[in-house]
């Protein structure tokens, strides 16, 4: 009881803290001014784009197959977030991949808002016709930078993938689709535990010079440390340069977050993470969810780093989610708000 004063101004300043991180406003300009001066001082970026990919990667991996209006309600509260990229789906087979069966369906059911793109993933030619079909005009292809996930995940040889991949980017360069490229296993593989910075360099080059306008390099099991993404975007970026590259964390070790500061460090700006942390591939045994875009945005505020994107409706449609797939959330600053709000 003695500690009851002491205990409720620690209480009081952790609601002003929150309120601080949470939400901008009037009252936290000064602590953002100075955090601003930081981030310009250490040459951060002033911006940092976020690919939000939870309606794809985040709902691949789910157990149960989320009802086709579920998936377009979620698409269309987070496109009313400030995010100004959201992964929709996959045109992938759905014996491989039943989640995202309903690819058509979701395309053509979500309110496309102006100033929000809708990219899909397409793994061949076949994909990348269904997904024209159904009205997608951005793209992104995968391939991997271990022979044996290549091989697991879309059933070939990186050199196989890379034929896929050239038809599918020089249809798209015919009917102006920009196409992203995705290099999985960028800090270690399922299959063949790690994998060097040489090799994820040479893929994501070969993607690079097909066309692909950003390369994100995927730590698709989340095994990678500040240590690991140093050294491997430090090769990367000897051949492409940091403004053409994003980082797609998976945090099943915790690292996510320090290895994405690590590569904002380095140049980087574009940032790929799930609402809710919700994710993984269904073709990489163990790996967790992506990095959680609540916490993300959360250390980017913090860090006054503007990302246009507003935590409290990110937060919203992570709770929509969560509750329609009757799982909670993953995310440490949705759990710790939500904590705060029963306090
Ligand atoms: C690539 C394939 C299709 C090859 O699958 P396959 O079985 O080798 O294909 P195929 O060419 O031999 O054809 C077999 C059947 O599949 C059909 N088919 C062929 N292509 C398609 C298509 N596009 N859409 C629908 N159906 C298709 C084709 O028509 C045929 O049908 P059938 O004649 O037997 O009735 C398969 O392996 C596949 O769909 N793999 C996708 C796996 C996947 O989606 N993984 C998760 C995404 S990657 C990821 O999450 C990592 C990432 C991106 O987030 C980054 C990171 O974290 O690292």
């Amino acid at each position: 009881m003695g500690n009851l004063p002491s205990a409720a101004k620690h209480c009081l300043n952790y609601q002003q803290l929150l309120r601080e991180h949470l939400w901008s406003g009037d009252s936290v300009a000064g602590a953002l001014d100075a955090a601003q001066e930081a981030s310009q001082l250490s040459g951060l970026p002033e911006y940092v784009k976020i690919v939000e990919v939870g309606p794809r990667d985040g709902l691949q991996n789910e157990k149960v197959i989320v009802p086709t209006d579920i998936k377009i309600e979620f698409i269309n509260q987070l496109s009313q977030t400030g995010l100004s990229v959201i992964e929709v789906t996959s045109f992938v087979s759905s014996r491989w991949v039943p989640q995202m069966a309903d690819h058509t369906e979701v395309m053509r059911g979500i309110r496309q808002y102006p100033g929000v793109r809708y990219p899909v993933l397409i793994p061949n030619l076949q994909g990348f016709q269904h997904a024209v079909a159904a009205g997608a005009t951005e793209i992104a292809v995968f391939g991997a930078a271990s022979e044996s996930f290549s091989k697991k995940n879309i059933n070939c040889s990186i050199e196989e993938s890379m034929g896929r991949f050239e038809e599918v980017i020089s249809s798209a360069r015919h009917m102006d689709i920009p196409v992203r490229g995705y290099v999985s296993c960028a800090l270690g593989c399922p299959y063949e535990g790690s994998i060097t910075p040489q090799k994820v360099t040479e893929v994501s080059k070969r993607l690079y010079g097909m066309g692909c306008y950003e390369i994100s390099l995927g730590d698709t099991i989340g095994v990678g440390t500040p240590g690991s993404m140093k050294m491997m975007l430090e090769s990367v970026m000897k051949e492409i340069p940091p403004g053409a590259l994003a980082v797609h964390c998976h945090d099943t070790y915790g690292q996510a977050l320090a290895n994405i500061l690590t590569a904002l460090q380095m140049g980087i700006n574009v940032v790929d993470s799930a609402v809710s942390g919700l994710g993984g591939c269904p073709y990489a045994k163990g790996a967790s969810g992506n990095v959680a875009t609540e916490d993300l945005i959360y250390m980017l505020n913090g860090m006054g780093l503007n990302t246009g994107v507003d935590l409290h409706k990110v937060m919203e449609a992570g709770e929509f989610i969560c509750k329609a797939v009757n799982k909670t959330t993953n995310s440490k600053v949705a759990q710790a708000s939500f904590n705060a709000r029963l306090e």
